[in-house]
């Protein structure tokens, strides 16, 4: 029977430097033999990035339902379990997965104030249990990241989606709700202090994998 791959998210607010060590992670694991399937969410497969240029788009005349907002993100992670997660996982590859469900605890949950009940309702509905093996939380203070963010849009171009342009208390809700899950979890969710230079946050990321998977193999 074909063992059953591995589950890592990357976290954490905006432009902490999460895409920036997904790409380090697909290479690190690739380099030691192991097949990778990167992937992000919302979004992940044709119909959930379909739901997640919805999400984004700038609020417009129609301000998006926070209910709303929060069953949408499940309809694409749905999607993408379905089309992308589970089957990979269940041939043996590894999935790295930019954001998952402790984005929604964080973002509709910390920062739209939404109920953790509710959100742990649709979490077992659409999961069924499953959960990553391995979560990187990176962090750092919400002034920074918004600097590293504004040097991106003014280098690549680009606007500011949905999110981006929250309000700074939301940014902060949506931290100290994500610190909150690494306590609850510390051994699934391990905390990475992403203001340092890359390098350093990377050499962090590549000892955290290295000891765990050790441990899996
Ligand atoms: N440790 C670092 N030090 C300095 N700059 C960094 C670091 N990590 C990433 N960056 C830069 O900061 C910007 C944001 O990084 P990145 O796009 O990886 O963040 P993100 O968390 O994926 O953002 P988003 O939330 O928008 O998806 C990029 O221009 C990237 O090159
Ligand atoms: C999975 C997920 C995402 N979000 C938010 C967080 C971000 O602002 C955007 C995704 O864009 P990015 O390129 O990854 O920064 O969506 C959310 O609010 N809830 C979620 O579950």
């Amino acid at each position: 029977m074909t063992k059953r791959g591995r589950f890592i998210t990357l976290e954490g607010g905006e432009g902490v430097g999460k895409s920036t060590n997904v790409k380090r992670v697909v290479e690190w694991l690739e380099a030691r033999g192991i097949e990778v399937v990167c992937t992000r969410e919302p979004g992940g497969t044709p119909r959930a990035e379909a739901i997640r240029e919805l999400l984004l788009a700038p609020q417009g005349d129609e301000p998006l339902d926070d209910d709303a907002e929060l069953l949408l993100m499940f309809a694409a992670r749905a999607q993408h379990l379905a089309q992308v997660i589970r089957p990979a996982l269940a041939r043996g590859a590894w999935v790295v997965c930019d954001r998952f469900t402790d984005a929604t605890f964080a973002y509709q949950g910390g920062g739209r104030g939404i109920d953790q009940n509710r959100i742990a309702i649709l979490e077992r509905f659409v999961q069924h249990g499953l959960e990553p093996d391995l979560t990187l939380l990176l962090d750092m203070p919400m002034a920074a990241a918004q600097q590293r963010l504004e040097a991106r849009l003014s280098q690549h171009g680009g606007e500011r989606d949905r999110f981006e342009r929250e309000h700074a208390s939301f940014f902060e809700a949506v931290r100290r709700a994500y610190l909150a899950r690494a306590d609850a979890a510390p051994q699934r969710i391990r905390v990475i202090d992403a203001s340092r230079e890359l390098d350093a946050v990377a050499e962090q990321i590549h000892q955290i994998l290295a000891a765990r998977v050790g441990a899996w193999q």
